[in-house]
């Protein structure tokens, strides 16, 4: 099986989590791609009725309506009662990177307004400790450049994220991604917060205490580790 095959596993397999008559965050990338295909049969088929979706990125909002999937803004929901989301590496303590796909912020947002996350992987995005996944923020342009000297300083490795194009990466708000390349995070939550108290960082990928279920794809089939917190 190819990484690919691993992502389709485990996004067909998350659906089984989702029940009629529920709000359902989808997240953004590669593997939730797979995962809104197969919500979309099932919809259709009628095994899954009654759901309104709230997305992450554009991307995964054109999906979803593609395949007739009802979608709402987080404003206009009282709650969420399940994300489903990829992530780009996950520590032993089941702590999370995500953002390279650059929707962390609201992805973010989602996650932290839904009852329950479940995080869908390949095997290969589990790790002993963060870092080895560069670790996105999301800055404004606004005194970028003061930012980036800060994240210096504190000898954090910084790198504008850049298109093919030599341009900046722009997010779904028009903001600059910066990734840190500092190699092991020892300690998450110290950095998280630090990151959280800088006025021109607007989210960071670093998702603490967050996922409730995790589903891993490996060659003989998803494992679905269950009751995380
Ligand atoms: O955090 C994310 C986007 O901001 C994605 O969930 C993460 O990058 C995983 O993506 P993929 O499933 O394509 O490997």
């Amino acid at each position: 099986m190819d990484q690919n095959e691993l992502k389709q596993a485990v996004g067909i397999k998350s659906v089984d989590f989702i029940q009629s008559n529920s709000v359902v965050g989808l997240g953004t990338g590669s593997t939730v791609y797979y995962m809104i295909e197969e919500l979309g049969k099932r919809y259709q088929a009628g095994d899954i009725k009654n759901i309104v979706a709230v997305t992450t990125s554009s991307r995964s909002e054109k999906q979803a309506k593609s395949l007739g999937i009802p979608t709402k803004d987080l404003n206009d929901v009282d709650h969420i009662d399940l994300t489903i989301d990829g992530a780009d590496q996950i520590d032993k303590n089941y702590q999370g990177i995500k953002g390279g796909g650059a929707a962390h912020l609201l992805e973010k947002m989602v996650a932290t307004n839904s009852t329950k996350n479940i995080w869908i992987v390949d095997q290969s995005k589990l790790a002993n400790t963060l870092g080895s996944f560069p670790l996105p923020l999301e800055v404004i342009p606004f005194g970028c450049e003061k930012t980036f000297a800060d994240l210096q300083k504190e000898d954090l490795h910084p790198e504008f994220r850049l298109n093919d194009d030599g341009k900046r990466v722009l997010t779904h708000n028009k903001n600059y991604v910066i990734d840190l390349k500092m190699g092991e995070i020892t300690h998450p939550h110290l950095l998280a917060e630090w990151l959280d108290h800088q006025v021109g960082i607007v989210a960071h990928g670093l998702f603490l205490d967050i996922v409730n279920t995790i589903i891993v794809g490996y060659a003989d089939g998803p494992k679905v580790i269950d009751n995380i917190r």
